[in-house]
């Protein structure tokens, strides 16, 4: 399965704080360095409040998962195919990955020029507090890590991830297919650039999250709020609740977070940076966070699923007006690690200027 080029990697900054690997899980007061100065609490969802859930054999998925698109850029899917033991597996391997010793899981570090390895999530450089969570990101192959993490007993890891990214790209190439056949693409237009039919070429990063049980919920955060730059990111949250949304601004009611309450067996599915730009913001590329609890730990996996490597991405419908220039997800991310949450805004240009769609990833209909 291919995984984003590494031939030049991504520099997110290094972090420049303190103790990089405190042990959250023996924590019993959160210290300065991991203490927010406010948390926007989420009130208690209201009536009209529900995130989508679609059920992938409905007859109306395609007008369910575009509308989900456009009023939240997120939903939960049911019926997807996915084995309920390969979710209960890969959550048992994250569980056993976090549980080893902080010296342990330092073997498989994430080194400063890979995207893979043990650490805290990318975007903690961006921020001078830190999170309450521990990442594990596997794009490639998980073997090597695998072995410095388990000499003797690395195979179970390796053939859990292996299954699961098989499972998520099926189910990826799914979703993607009836987000385009919503935005207006028949099955005959949906066409990538390329001689190959290279929608069976997604490039993908697999995240495992880890936040631990935490003294005070009120003044720590497991992974502050952001959107993906992916197309689209599948997450599985398991039975522990913690996802929040950011509820898209309608007229006159304040933004506000949103728990994606957690349903057995559902997979979250997030609307991310590329696709907003593929649909030329139609699409809404979801703001999102995982805030943390006092007495459960709680474990999430994202398949961060985006473009092959070598293809642009730019509006698949020909916009009047502003629209976002063609870019590939490795410019896009070098873009984010500098602008974050100005990334999306600082690639739109002129109508003028977009003209040229020569290497766009869908042919302009
Ligand atoms: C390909 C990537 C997307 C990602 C940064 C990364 O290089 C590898 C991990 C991804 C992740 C997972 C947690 C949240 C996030 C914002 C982060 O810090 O690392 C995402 C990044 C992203 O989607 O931009
Ligand atoms: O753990 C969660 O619920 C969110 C994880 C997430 O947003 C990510 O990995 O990008
Ligand atoms: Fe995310």
């Amino acid at each position: 399965m291919p995984s984003i080029s590494m031939e030049q990697p991504i520099h997110f900054p290094q972090p420049i704080h303190h103790p990089k690997h405190f042990d959250l899980g023996s924590a019993h007061e959160v210290p300065d360095s991991h203490t927010w100065p406010t948390i926007q609490p989420n009130p208690p969802n209201g009536p009209n409040e529900s995130i989508p859930v679609i059920d992938l054999s409905s007859p109306d998925v395609i007008s369910l998962i575009g509308h989900a698109c456009e009023s939240w850029g997120v939903f939960q899917v049911i019926s997807h195919g996915v084995d309920l033991n390969l979710l209960h597996n890969l959550e048992s391997q994250a569980r056993r990955l976090f549980s080893l010793p902080t010296q342990q899981k330092l073997k498989a570090g994430r080194s400063p020029n890979s995207i893979s390895g043990y650490g805290l999530a990318p975007i903690s450089s961006l921020f001078s507090k830190l999170m309450w969570s521990e990442g594990f990101t596997i794009s490639g192959s998980p073997l090597d890590h695998a072995r410095s993490l388990w000499p003797d007993d690395y195979f179970n890891f390796c053939e859990v991830i292996e299954e699961y990214n098989k499972e998520m790209k099926r189910v990826a190439e799914r979703l993607m297919q009836l987000m385009l056949l919503s935005l207006g693409l028949t099955e005959e237009t949906i066409k990538w650039a390329g001689p190959m039919n290279e929608l069976q070429d997604i490039s993908s990063v697999l995240q495992l999250n880890s936040y631990p049980a935490c003294p005070n919920p009120d003044r720590a955060i497991g992974l502050a709020a952001h959107t993906d730059s992916s197309l689209l990111t599948i997450l599985y949250q398991s039975n522990t609740s913690g996802l929040q949304v950011l509820r898209p601004n309608k007229e006159s009611s304040p933004t506000q977070w949103v728990t994606v309450p957690p349903i057995p067996g559902a997979l979250v599915v997030n609307v991310g940076d590329l696709c907003h730009i593929l649909s030329n913001g139609r699409f809404h590329s979801v703001v999102h966070r995982a805030v943390v609890n006092r007495t459960e730990h709680r474990y999430s996996a994202a398949y961060i699923c985006g473009p092959p490597a070598h293809v642009k991405v730019s509006p698949i419908v020909k916009p009047v007006g502003p629209a976002y220039r063609p870019i590939t997800w490795r410019e896009y991310l070098g873009i984010k690690a500098r602008l974050f949450d100005k990334a999306l805004a600082s690639v739109i240009i002129s109508e003028e200027d977009h003209n040229d769609n020569s290497t766009c990833l869908l042919s302009c209909v």
